[in-house]
């Protein structure tokens, strides 16, 4: 027999470590911090969070970057990539896809991870598709539950038609032809942050750099570097 969920809740218990987080951040001599970054696919989020992360590196802040196609790869693998060392119910149970329930455990997961990053002083990037805003939200309430506004959304507003231009992976293609179901802005929905901390205009012809300052500049205008 399994036991239920609710008891085993009981049975855990959260433990408060000697070195806490204003301890690590006094080490590290800055805020942590989450810095999500949410579009379509080939909106630009990668490239103008790497591009940031680079900046911030140079500076001397201590970051960290998760990346959608990444954490992919181990933390939120498909069930094919699991099957072959799991087996198939656990690939079945815990690899992920992208419907709508697929998704929300692929935000919770890093909204979980980033989260405890965060937690350890690190300038926290992320940029992942999180298509959905309650998914968004819930991560922004665990970020913030410290006390702190210590998320900050980033919208990278490229119109789908430039995004589908750019098509880096061949993947609008696939999804228009029908060869991928699911697909963001194609064939599955993309809910706009309602008021995102910063909105990036990826239709107006700027720069990955452009953008990339904009944000370190509300970094820096918010004593966030
Ligand atoms: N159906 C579908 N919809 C959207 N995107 C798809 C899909 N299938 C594969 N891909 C590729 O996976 C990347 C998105 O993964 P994410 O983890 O960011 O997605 S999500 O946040 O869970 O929606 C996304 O990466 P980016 O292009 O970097 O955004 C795509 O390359
Ligand atoms: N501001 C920009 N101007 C022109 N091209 C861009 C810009 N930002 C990103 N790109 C290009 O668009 C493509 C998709 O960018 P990427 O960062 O992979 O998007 P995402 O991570 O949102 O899927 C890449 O080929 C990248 O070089």
């Amino acid at each position: 027999m399994s036991e239920s969920s609710s008891d085993i809740s009981d049975d855990i218990v959260w433990h408060e470590h000697s070195v806490d987080r204003a301890l690590r951040e006094k080490v590290l001599g800055q805020r942590g911090c989450v810095v999500w970054f949410t579009g379509l696919s080939g909106c630009g989020k990668s490239t103008v969070a790497n591009a940031l992360d680079v900046m911030l590196n140079r500076q001397g802040r201590a970051t960290t970057l998760l990346d959608g196609d990444n954490v992919r790869h181990g933390l939120c693998a498909p069930p094919a990539v699991l099957a072959s060392e799991h087996g198939e119910e656990f690939s079945q149970r815990f690899g992920l896809g992208f419907g709508a329930v697929d998704r929300e455990e692929n935000i919770r997961r890093i909204g979980s991870v980033a989260a405890l990053m965060a937690g350890a002083g690190l300038i926290t990037l992320t940029a992942f598709v999180s298509p959905y805003r309650k998914d968004r939200d819930r991560v922004r309430a665990i970020v913030n539950e410290t006390g702190g506004d210590d998320f900050i959304e980033v919208f990278v507003d490229t119109p789908l038609e430039i995004c589908e231009s750019r098509d880096p992976k061949g993947l609008y293609k696939k999804a228009r032809a029908g060869e991928i179901k699911n697909f963001t802005g194609i064939s599955d929905p993309y809910e706009s942050p309602e008021s995102p901390e910063i909105r990036l205009d990826g239709g107006a012809g700027r720069s990955v750099v452009e953008m990339a300052t904009e944000v370190a500049e509300y970094l820096k205008q918010h004593n966030r570097i």
